[in-house]
């Protein structure tokens, strides 16, 4: 029986899937709170985790290894690389790197450690259903790799490092962390984003003003998937 993580980085990112959800029950642990739902005979485990690499690990290793969830989605916004993509726009994440893992003074390819590898996989069963609602809603989604690191990018030269780097079409703060534990602890995942902004110098602005809406897109595909699961 699948018991599923749904989880963002941000408040704003998760608020919009809650409220498709009632009989909330919350349970604090670790300085954060987890919203157990059940939606149509599906346990669901609901969590922002706070922003950044190491929050997010936290939490997505948190749902998996002490709620015992076997399935993690990720709903939240990005700021886009690939040109095709504009500020609403829904791209999942094929696979994922760590544009600010850098030991390249030993001579290792950015995004590398010894025992990890630059790009992670995501879920290809997951990816293929996300597809077909996608197709069935008539919504324009792309697929991708996507960069996360600890900063909030918003300058043309460090976009353009990682496009050139990682040939990345979207990045964020939180996703390859995720990807990383699920990977580790063998558990599908799914990573959905919605563009923000275009991280060069008006990300800032441009983040303020469409955070809402733009999580309210990723949310509301996600919970056509979660029908689908
Ligand atoms: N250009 C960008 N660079 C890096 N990440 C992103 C994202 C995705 N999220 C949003 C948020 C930005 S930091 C934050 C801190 N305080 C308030 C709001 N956001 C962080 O969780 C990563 C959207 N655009 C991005």
């Amino acid at each position: 029986m699948t018991k599923l993580a749904i989880m963002g980085a941000m408040e704003e990112e998760i608020e919009p899937l809650l409220s498709y959800f009632e009989n909330v029950n919350t349970v604090e642990f670790a300085n954060n709170k987890y919203y157990e739902v059940n939606y149509d005979g599906l346990e669901i485990v609901i969590a922002y985790s706070k922003i950044g690499k190491v929050f997010a690990s936290l939490t997505a290793a948190t749902m998996i290894e002490k709620f015992g969830c076997d399935t993690l989605l990720f709903s939240g916004v990005a700021g886009g690389i690939n040109p095709e993509l504009k500020i609403g726009d829904l791209i999942i994440a094929d696979k994922l790197c760590q544009h600010d893992l850098d030991i390249t003074a030993f001579g290792h390819p950015n995004g590398y450690v010894p025992g990890g590898k630059v790009f992670i996989q995501t879920s290809e069963e997951l990816r293929t259903i996300a597809k077909k609602v996608a197709l069935e809603n008539n919504l324009k989604v792309i697929e991708g790799t996507i960069a996360t690191g600890d900063q909030f990018v918003h300058s043309t030269e460090r976009k353009e490092f990682i496009q050139k780097t990682f040939d990345a079409d979207a990045l964020e703060m939180e996703g390859a962390s995720v990807a990383v534990v699920c990977d580790a602890l063998n558990i599908p995942y799914f990573i959905l984003r919605a563009i923000s902004d275009t991280a060069d110098m008006d990300a800032g602005f441009d983040f303020d003003e469409f955070l809402k809406s733009s999580a309210k897109n990723s949310a509301d595909y996600l919970i056509k998937i979660v029908k689908e699961l």
